[in-house]
């Protein structure tokens, strides 16, 4: 795996080498940090997600696309443990995960963000933060009659928790509710959370949803950091410029199923991805992601 030191210096350093052969889906990676086999999962008859093989590379950004109900947020859901397939195996870090549950598969360093819900939203921003640690002694039971040892904890996760909320420039918000930030610093704070945990793997899903463009660079920033720290990040994205700027792989999924692979650049001029978009019935234009393409294009135009 090597930097790109040849890239300009206004663009982030992409990280190449990551698979070995043909960029095609189910393509072997050199250092894989997931590895999926044929895992599958129908609601009724529908199946949202059947995905052969896939690996995920280690140390890189990994973005996955698709048009909508391609079935990227139920692989998700199957991969951190808060679905189950009805069928296949994935390890992470060389362990199986089928079976673990949620809170396992966080504890092991496999962490997704999770949206601000309505709960959530009337805690305060620190005690959100005290949600994504790792060791809430104060949860057990046998700990809880020592509440010394648990006060440790509490400080110790407090002071993780501000210094991490200082670098998302979250700090002076500590004490205010959740609710009452702004789109943007509420994705900033599902970040900073899934960081409680000194996670391996970040997942991160629709980073850019609802983010205003004054705190996109900062957003953008943030996800390239946690790279620069060693971590792994997999995102699902529909903003096509956030992927063709931070991904250094991406995975485009269509009806349930990988359908591409490989770097921005040449994944968004792969004829199945921009079929994927436009749907199967290009001259009937039924259900056609036609905005996707135009930003495909777009993007094409861009680098020539
Ligand atoms: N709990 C559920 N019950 C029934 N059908 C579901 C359920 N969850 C997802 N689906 C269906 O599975 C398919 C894949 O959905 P999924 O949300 O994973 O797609 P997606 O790629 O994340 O889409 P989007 O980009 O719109 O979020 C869709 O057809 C969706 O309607």
């Amino acid at each position: 795996m090597s930097d790109n030191a040849a890239a300009p210096s206004s663009r982030p350093l992409k990280t190449t080498g990551l698979h070995d052969g043909d960029a095609a889906p189910g393509c072997k990676k050199i250092d894989p940090i997931l590895e999926i086999d044929g895992v599958s999962r129908t609601f009724g008859g529908l199946i949202a997600v059947d995905v052969d093989h896939l690996e995920i590379p280690r140390g890189a950004i990994t973005a996955l696309i698709g048009p909508n109900g391609a079935g990227k947020t139920t692989l998700f859901n199957l991969l951190t443990g808060f679905d189950k397939p009805d069928k296949g195996s994935w390890t992470f870090d060389g362990k199986s995960l089928a079976g673990v549950p949620a809170y396992r598969v966080a504890r092991m360093g496999q962490v997704r963000t999770f949206q601000l819900t309505k709960a959530l939203g009337l805690l305060s921003v620190m005690d959100n933060m005290k949600l994504g640690a790792k060791d809430q002694d104060g949860e057990n039971l046998f700990r809880a009659l020592l509440p010394f040892l648990w006060r440790k904890q509490e400080q110790a996760n407090e002071k993780k928790a501000l210094d991490i909320l200082e670098r998302f420039m979250l700090d002076t918000k500590k004490d205010d509710y959740a609710a009452s930030l702004s789109g943007g610093q509420r994705k900033l704070l599902e970040m900073a959370r899934a960081l409680m945990s000194d996670p391996t793997l970040v997942m991160l899903d629709e980073p850019m949803a609802g983010v205003n463009p004054a705190l996109t660079q900062s957003l953008l920033d943030h996800i390239l950091n946690l790279k620069a720290q060693g971590m792994t990040v997999l995102f699902v994205e529909h903003d096509m410029h956030m992927v063709r700027h931070i991904a250094d792989w991406v995975v485009v999924m269509a009806e349930g199923r990988v359908v591409a692979e490989g770097d921005p650049y040449t994944v968004m001029q792969d004829q199945a991805v921009i079929d994927a978009y436009l749907g199967k019935h290009h001259d009937e234009d039924l259900g056609a992601d036609t905005e996707h393409v135009e930003v495909l294009k777009e993007l094409l135009d861009d680098e020539l």
